[in-house]
């Protein structure tokens, strides 16, 4: 199995791997501050819930850095300045703000230290939250690998793979575990418009191991769906509310009802990180609205009319009842979802 450095933090410097990039061009982008951090994550350098959680915990970690010297009053108000930020970077995915809350709880129990003690600390927690998601997206794999028949053809949506994650990948994972398992399997990969994780990343990703797979627009789903064409379908989720109610990558709706349709089984996977056990139903999910040109444009080529008005929702949310189960690292959740959820709290 290709190790995927999707993040890396060597020597106070944050390497990501630029997924503006690929597959055209294997590019590293560097963060030595947390506001570049904060970029990094706004422009989709580094993208997906886990990985942008990651991410953003190291961006902890350079602001600690950079105000080492500070008076304590002064390093916890920057502190404060920057986690408000990293916060804010992207709305949707919760496994940013579990990140962040995470790194403020850390300092607010230790504000009796040195200002050097506290940045050691928030230093080893960012490995700690590296590491865990990727014990946890291997564990996963395993409890995903359950639902995969000997031989089958699975979908999936966007990018869940090495790239959106500290390591291995959530859905994708599961392909893989059930791929390096020596099951029969072969993926049809959404391209997954406007940002195109499937095509370029996703695609990447299964070239990369030489998985079974084909390339397809977004549209061709239905009808592979249709014609008895696919045994599962395995999407990943930035946002899982108590109900189990999803939001993931725009299209992952759609994909949903279709399935449900053709009683095609269709499963989240997830970690628990990624569970926002604050909100009962998908409505009180916030859906990223990005820029207009990310549809007009395709590598930076126009291919809609100048002064064309745009509507581009980065997510959408699947009501829970289209949803057969949510893999998880701690085992599948199937409903009743609310009473089976708040059992992984
Ligand atoms: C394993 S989480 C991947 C998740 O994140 C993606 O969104 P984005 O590429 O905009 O960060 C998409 O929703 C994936 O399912």
């Amino acid at each position: 199995m290709k190790e995927i450095k999707t993040i890396e933090f060597k020597d106070d410097i944050l390497y990501l791997i630029d997924q503006r990039k690929l597959p055209i061009t294997y590019e590293i982008f560097q963060c030595e501050t947390y506001k570049e951090v904060d970029f990094a994550i706004k422009d989709m350098v580094v993208r997906g819930a886990p990985a942008i959680g990651a991410t953003a915990a190291y961006g902890v970690v350079l602001a600690a850095k950079e105000f080492l010297n500070n008076s304590k009053d002064e390093f916890f108000k920057n502190m404060e300045e920057a986690l408000d930020l990293l916060n804010k970077s992207r709305p949707t995915a919760v496994n940013l703000m579990w990140a962040i809350r995470r790194m403020r709880n850390l300092i607010e129990e230790n504000k009796e230290l040195s200002v050097n003690d506290i940045y050691e600390k928030i230093r080893i927690e960012a490995d700690n939250i590296f590491n865990e998601d990727i014990q946890t997206n291997k564990q996963m794999g395993k409890h995903g690998n359950e639902v995969i028949p000997e031989k089958a053809t699975i979908l999936t949506h966007c990018n869940t793979g090495a790239l959106a994650t500290a390591g291995f990948g959530t859905a994708l994972g599961v392909v893989r575990e059930a791929f390096y398992t020596g099951k029969d399997i072969f993926v049809y990969a959404d391209e997954t418009r406007p940002r195109l994780q499937g095509g370029r990343l996703t695609a990447w990703e299964l070239r990369q191991e030489e998985i079974p797979s084909k390339l397809i627009a977004d549209n061709v789903a239905a009808t592979l769906i249709r014609d008895g064409k696919i045994d599962v379908i395995l999407v990943g989720a930035d946002r899982i509310a108590l109900n189990g109610d999803t939001a993931n990558k725009i299209g992952t709706f759609m994909l949903s009802v279709v399935a449900k349709a053709y009683n095609v089984p269709f499963y989240i996977v997830a970690p628990t990180t990624t569970i926002d056990f604050d909100i009962e139903t998908g409505e009180e999910i916030e859906i990223e609205e990005r820029g207009s040109e990310e549809v007009t444009h395709i590598e930076n080529v126009r291919i809609a009319p100048e002064g064309m008005d745009v509507f581009n929702p980065a997510f959408d949310v699947t009501p829970s009842e289209n949803i057969t189960g949510i893999i998880t690292e701690k085992g599948i959740v199937r409903p009743p979802y609310r009473e089976n959820i708040l059992k992984l709290k």
